[in-house]
């Protein structure tokens, strides 16, 4: 741990960290194009550029126009910047211990498949008070999420949860919220539940009280340490994405030609999901395709040194006379594995620059992979349309 030897806090400023192990440039990796390296190594190069003295604005400036906004709001210490550096810098939730209180507004810009904000407040603001623009905070947000201590004392924060809903409401009725009851690893799972049914319980009174029914309002029980977080932001997400349905059919039209079990289209930076196929989603389906990623980009690491020109030009030689690119028939990162313990393959696909397909076989499917191959090509060329199409609307 670099920062135990250093001995130096992180600060809320200090967005550093890299991730674990993934220093060195990938350059080529095999003759296909590995463009998920490319986007870590993007993410790495982004955070560097960031300057760590530079104070983040209070108000959005022109550039954040037209880009969703996920604000995290709630007390001090629930969490809110951990899930944001865990989920969006890859930051070992370990580490978190290690963040300072947030002082100001932190803005992060995502840019992937779709480009958001993130807005980290500072638990301590009261940004009902007359002097913040509430039309620079929530004229362009996408969801609020607010986080709720699970470990510790939450009424307080559900009373302000509460009139935050109730003095937004007027203005600004269709904002999503996202309550996330946070900090639930080492709670039994009676317990989680009783705090679930507690909480929702509490707001719905209190906004019933107010004339308020059915305000849209969605609850998720999340940890920075285990997958949990990663499903909640997934299903945050999903709900700005305006073409979901056509995505969520495409997958599972795949799932049911080729008898997939589970597959799920990942922002590959954050390992968010972005669209699944209509069958529940369980966790362990989830974390292992998630992992599976990490798997494919740490191969490249390791064979993804730079070959010599010689050795390159010896592959386009004779008997070939072809560009390496043009000797193979997919460009994209494309890979399959078979777990020993249940024999069911997993397969994974690179879309584009941002994305992922990782789903799940049955077991034996193996045999069928020349026709699972031919599905999976056309799927992605639909998504990649679908993609397309909305970037041109836009
Ligand atoms: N057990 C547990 N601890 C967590 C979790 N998420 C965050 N923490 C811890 O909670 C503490 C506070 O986290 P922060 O992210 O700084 O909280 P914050 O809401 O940004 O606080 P302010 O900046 O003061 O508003 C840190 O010590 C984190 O390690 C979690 O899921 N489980």
């Amino acid at each position: 741990m670099p920062l135990l030897y250093t001995g130096r806090r992180r600060t809320k400023l200090d967005r550093k960290y890299n991730g674990p192990a993934r220093q060195g440039p990938v350059r080529h990796i095999s003759p296909a194009q590995l463009n998920l390296e490319r986007v870590y190594e993007q993410n790495r190069l982004n955070s560097q550029k960031k300057d760590v003295a530079k104070v983040p604005e209070p108000a959005p400036g022109p550039a954040a126009k037209g880009k969703p906004r996920l604000l995290l709001m709630g007390q001090r210490r629930s969490g809110k910047s951990s899930i944001s550096s865990v989920v969006f810098h890859k930051m070992p939730p370990n580490e978190t211990l290690f963040l300072e209180s947030t002082a100001r507004i932190q803005k992060d810009s995502m840019h992937s498949f779709m480009d958001f904000q993130v807005w980290d407040f500072p638990g301590q603001v009261d940004f009902l008070d007359p002097s913040f623009d509430l039309d620079a905070i929530f004229g362009e947000i996408g969801a609020l999420i607010w986080v709720i201590d699970a470990q510790d004392e939450y009424l307080e924060a559900i009373n302000r949860l509460n009139s935050t809903i109730l003095n937004l409401q007027p203005s600004y009725p269709n904002i999503n919220i996202e309550v996330f009851i946070h900090k639930v690893d080492g709670l039994s799972d009676d317990y989680k539940l009783d705090i679930q049914r507690d909480i929702m319980q509490r707001i719905q009174d209190e906004l019933s009280d107010h004339g308020i029914e059915n305000a849209p309002i969605n609850y998720h029980l999340t940890s920075i340490y285990n997958h949990s977080i990663f499903e909640a932001f997934s299903k945050v997400i999903q709900e700005l994405i305006p073409h979901l349905p056509t995505l969520e059919a495409l997958l599972n039209d795949l799932c049911r030609s080729c008898r997939f079990q589970k597959a799920y289209l990942f922002d590959v930076l954050s390992k968010i999901y972005i669209a699944t196929d209509s069958s529940p989603v369980d966790m362990p389906s989830y974390e292992i395709c998630s992992d599976y990623i990490d798997v494919i980009v740490d191969v490249s690491e390791i064979y993804g040194w730079a070959r010599p020109s010689e050795y390159i030009a010896q592959l386009e030689g004779e008997p070939w006379n072809k560009k390496l690119e043009d000797q193979v028939a997919c460009k994209d990162a494309e890979s399959a594995i078979v777990l020993t313990d249940m024999k069911r393959p997993i397969m994974l696909r690179e879309v584009n620059k941002y994305l992922a397909l990782v789903a799940i076989m049955r077991e034996g499917s193996f045999e069928k992979m020349p026709l699972v191959t031919m599905n999976v090509e056309t799927v992605v060329a639909g998504l990649t349309e679908v993609f397309e199409i909305t970037k041109q609307r836009k």
